[in-house]
This record gives structure tokens, C-alpha cells and sequence, in this order.
């Protein structure tokens, strides 16, 4: 039994899915009873749910830098939801005081974090909801170490993990039990815009089209052209990651020695289709579709302060021109019900987080701060950015509908692994009628278990791997 499972029991239901604060679409109170199982009650399949953003913050500790140079702090955490900057200097007014779903000051949140707020989310992907953690905060903040995309971090397991690859690990430990009931795909890919470009960080690098952000109503945003590529295990997904990492753009300047020069998305699709006979409730949805987005934005920067020329000066420009269109959409969307206009097509950024924010999609922002007195205005500026996504209410749904062509397409897959299963099977039986007629020797006999040959299976997987990869998402 998995972990979302057993949460489930805690809450004294079998089969209850992990409580969520939501607000549910019938009225505006805020309801903590998440009422039924998703997987498991037909009813709920129809529900749509409004559900705030989710913010946490991270203030992480002063680097090595910072106190070299004698860096006093500036951030208090009176709370575990309460983060306080003091007065401007020469000010007589009242602190800044914030409010967030969970406020981290410690030196290594990860596994803290990932347990109170990130897991839970992970839940409703598994269960056929979209999900999306992004990392937000100022060049040198801490986005990078929180997502875990630095360097090795994620192929090595340890204190210091990050988003990505526990979120990698806790989805693969959930397929031994989701695979008893449904056939499972999950595939992953990793993109990076960088001066407003959409590359590829997991193509050959041969091959290379341009990436297009599209949109379907069945599917919301997708990305066309961009590689997708079927895991089957927490090591392929990790190596494939930190392979794909590497290509990243980084550079070094004055507020951060690995500075991220774009902003990078890993996005894990997972689809579901219930097996035949499987021993389920009859109310269990037949096929599940989500996608996981997990997020690691660059960072705001202020040439004078990160002291970047050419090149670098150029990334920077671009850097903000994307943070600025994706506070304009947050703005936008926090001005209430008169505000018809989303900027989403401002910049490729928010276009790719169109579902993120304000769409289909259970949404956790994680806003990191330096504690430095010294980066006062930029972690003020973090912290209301931060406040405001948090009055953002997206519409979410379990995506449990196929279409019609996806259907056949799977349908044809399927009759395709069968028929080259019987031509198998028949020619297993002629040979053994051969041998026993006299006419074969038993020694040029090689017995190949149905579906057990690496043929056999190289058949299923490119069968399936052309419906699933039939430009979803
Ligand atoms: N919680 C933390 N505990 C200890 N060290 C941290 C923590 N968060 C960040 N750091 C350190 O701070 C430095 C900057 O962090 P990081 O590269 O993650 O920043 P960033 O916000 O991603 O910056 P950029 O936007 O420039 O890419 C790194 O050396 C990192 O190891």
C-alpha cells in the first residue's frame, strides 16, 4: 500500500483520497474534505474544483559570500505560515508582514517540504489531476537547490535531494501498486526557454525542429515537436535528467557562481487506462490522463548588482521580460472577475503555464528568499509577487476523458499486439507439429514464451508508444 494510500486510511475512509484545502465549485467557502475517492467514485469524475495556488516560501540560509562581506539578516519567521521583513530603513511604519500555506527557514527543507506540501499534490497527478510546482525568487535565492537541478543532484539520493527527483522517486514507487489495476505510461520531457526560445534539452541535437507551444481543449498546452520519452524506472528517468541538465545554459556572475541563464520545465505525462478484468470498483475510471510540470524559473537580476555585460547582460533582459509577462498574467488574473483579458501570449513563458495559472491545474509556487538585509527590495518584491499568486484560484478537473480518435488509435495499437501474438503462437504450435510429424529436430526448437521475447515486448512497446505518443499534452 502506497503512501497516498495510507494517508487515505488515516483519514478514516478506505480508499479516501489524502485531504486537500480546496475551494469547491458550488460556493466559495473553503471546504478541507477532498469527498471522495477520485479513483474509485464515479460521481467524482463530474466535480470540477476551484483550487487556490498554493505558496510556500523558502528563505535559505546566508552563503559563505555573504557573511564574508558581514551580511546582517532581514527576514523573520515569527510562524511557520508567517514571514516578516522590518520597516524601509529610516521609516517609522509598521513591519511587512506576509502570509503563506508554509514558510521554510532551515538549511535543507527538501525532505520537509516535499512531505507537508509537494506529496500531496503528487497524489491528485496520480490520480488524473495536472499539477505544477514552480520555483520563483531573485538570482542567488535558492531555486536552483530547491528544484534539485544542480549538478548531480539528480541521480544521487540524499538530504540535500530536491523537488524534482523525490517527486521522480515517489511517482515510480506508486506504479508497483497502480499497475495491479492499470496499464501505466509515463513519459517525460525537459525544455528550456532561453532568450525567449523553446529548446529541447532532451533531443539528439541532430534532429532539431523548431519547438511550438499549441493548444488543445482536450489537452490544454502542449509543446510540439518537443521530445518525449517513455521511462520505465527512477534510474533511466534520473540519468536522463541530469544528461539532459547538463545542456542547461548557466554562467557565473556576482550574486550566484551557477546562475541559471533560462527557465527550465520538466514535465512528466502519465496516462492510465484501466486493464481488462481488473479487480476494481465498477465505478473506477477507465483511462486517467495528467501531466507534472515542475518548474525551476530564472532568477529576477539587476545588471548593476550581478555586474553582467554582453552576452549575459542580454540573457538578463530576457529573463525579466518573461518574469515581467508572468507578473502581468498573476496580476491580471488576481483582479477579480471584471478582468477578462489574460496576457498569456506576452511570452512563451506564460503560454507554456497557461494551465498553471488560472486553467487546469493544482498549482504550488515555491517562493525562495535570501535572508541578506542587503537584498531587502528584491525579497519585498518576491514576497508580494508571492502573496498575490496566492489569491489565484484555478479550475481543476480529473482528466479522465479519451477521445474518440485517441480510442481507435489504442484500439488499433492494441489488435496489432494481439495479431502479432497469434502469428507467434500459431508459428510455436506449426514448429511443435513439425517436430512431433519428425520432419524438425527438437535441438532447432527455441520455445519464446508469449510476451516474455525481447521481440514480443520491443512489438508492445512501439505499439503503445505510438498511441501514447500521439502528440498528448
Ligand atoms: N536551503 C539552502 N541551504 C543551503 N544552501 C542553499 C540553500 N538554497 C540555496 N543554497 C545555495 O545558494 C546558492 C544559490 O542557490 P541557487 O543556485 O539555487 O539559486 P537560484 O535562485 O537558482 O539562482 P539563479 O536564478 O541565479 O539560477 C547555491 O550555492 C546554493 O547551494
Amino acid at each position: 500500500m502506497g503512501i497516498c494510500a495510507s494517508k487515505q486510511k488515516g483519514t478514516g475512509g478506505g480508499g479516501k483520497v489524502a485531504p486537500a484545502k480546496r475551494d469547491v465549485d458550488q460556493g466559495s467557502a473553503r471546504t478541507d474534505s477532498w469527498t471522495s475517492s477520485v479513483r474509485e467514485k464515479g460521481e467524482f469524475t463530474a466535480l470540477q474544483l476551484k483550487s487556490a495556488v498554493k505558496v510556500v516560501v523558502v528563505v535559505r540560509p546566508l552563503l559563505g559570500f555573504e557573511k564574508a562581506k558581514g551580511a546582517s539578516e532581514c527576514v523573520e519567521v515569527p510562524s511557520t505560515t508567517v514571514v516578516q521583513l522590518p520597516p524601509r530603513r529610516g521609516t517609522s511604519s509598521d513591519p511587512f508582514r506576509f502570509d503563506f500555506d508554509r514558510v521554510y527557514k532551515m538549511n535543507n527543507p527538501g525532505r520537509q517540504m516535499f512531505a507537508e506540501v509537494v506529496q500531496p499534490l503528487l497524489c491528485h497527478f496520480i490520480q488524473g489531476f495536472n499539477t505544477t510546482v514552480f520555483a520563483y525568487g531573485q538570482t542567488g535565492s535558492g531555486k536552483t537547490f530547491a528544484m534539485g537541478t544542480m549538478g548531480r543532484q539528480l541521480s544521487t539520493s540524499g538530504e540535500s535531494d530536491g523537488i524534482i527527483s523525490r517527486s521522480m522517486r515517489f511517482v515510480f514507487d506508486r506504479m508497483k501498486d497502480i499497475r495491479q489495476q492499470y496499464d501505466v505510461s509515463l513519459k517525460i520531457s525537459f525544455v528550456e526557454i532561453h532568450q525567449d526560445d523553446v529548446q529541447d534539452l532532451l533531443g539528439d541535437g541532430e534532429n532539431y525542429a523548431p519547438i511550438h507551444v499549441r493548444e488543445n481543449p482536450e489537452r490544454g498546452t502542449y509543446l510540439e515537436n518537443a521530445s518525449e520519452i517513455l521511462v520505465h524506472s527512477m534510474d533511466e528517468t534520473a540519468h536522463l535528467l541530469e544528461a539532459a541538465n547538463l545542456h542547461r545554459a548557466v554562467g557565473a556572475h556576482n550574486l550566484n557562481e551557477h546562475s541559471s541563464r533560462s527557465h527550465a520545465i520538466c514535465t512528466l505525462q502519465m496516462e492510465q487506462r484501466l486493464r481488462p478484468g481488473a479487480a476494481s470498483g465498477p465505478d473506477a475510471p477507465r483511462f486517467l490522463r495528467s501531466k507534472l510540470h515542475l518548474v525551476d524559473l530564472a532568477g529576477s537580476e539587476r545588471a548593476k548588482e550581478t555586474g553582467t555585460t554582453g552576452q549575459q547582460f542580454a540573457e538578463g533582459v530576457n529573463i525579466n521580460k518573461g518574469l515581467l509577462a508572468l507578473g502581468n498574467v498573476i496580476g491580471a488574473l488576481t483582479e477579480g472577475a471584471g478582468r477578462k483579458h489574460i496576457p498569456y501570449r506576452d511570452s512563451k513563458l506564460t503560454r507554456i503555464l497557461q494551465d498553471s495559472l488560472g486553467g487546469n491545474s493544482e498549482t504550488l509556487m515555491v517562493a525562495c528568499v535570501s535572508p541578506a538585509a542587503s537584498n531587502f527590495e528584491p525579497t519585498l518584491s518576491t514576497l508580494r509577487y508571492a502573496a498575490r499568486a496566492r489569491s489565484i484560484h484555478n479550475r481543476v478537473k480529473q482528466n479522465n476523458k479519451i477521445t474518440s480518435e485517441e480510442e481507435i488509435a489504442y484500439l488499433r495499437a492494441e489488435l496489432e499486439e494481439k495479431t502479432a501474438l497469434v502469428v507467434k503462437l500459431q508459428s510455436q504450435l506449426d514448429m511443435a507439429a513439425s517436430m512431433m510429424k519428425g520432419s524438425v529436430s527438437p535441438d532447432n526448437i527455441k520455445l519464446v514464451m508469449p510476451g516474455r521475447s525481447p521481440s514480443a515486448l520491443a512489438g508492445v512497446t512501439s505499439t503503445r508508444a505510438s498511441f501514447t505518443g500521439s502528440g498528448a499534452f
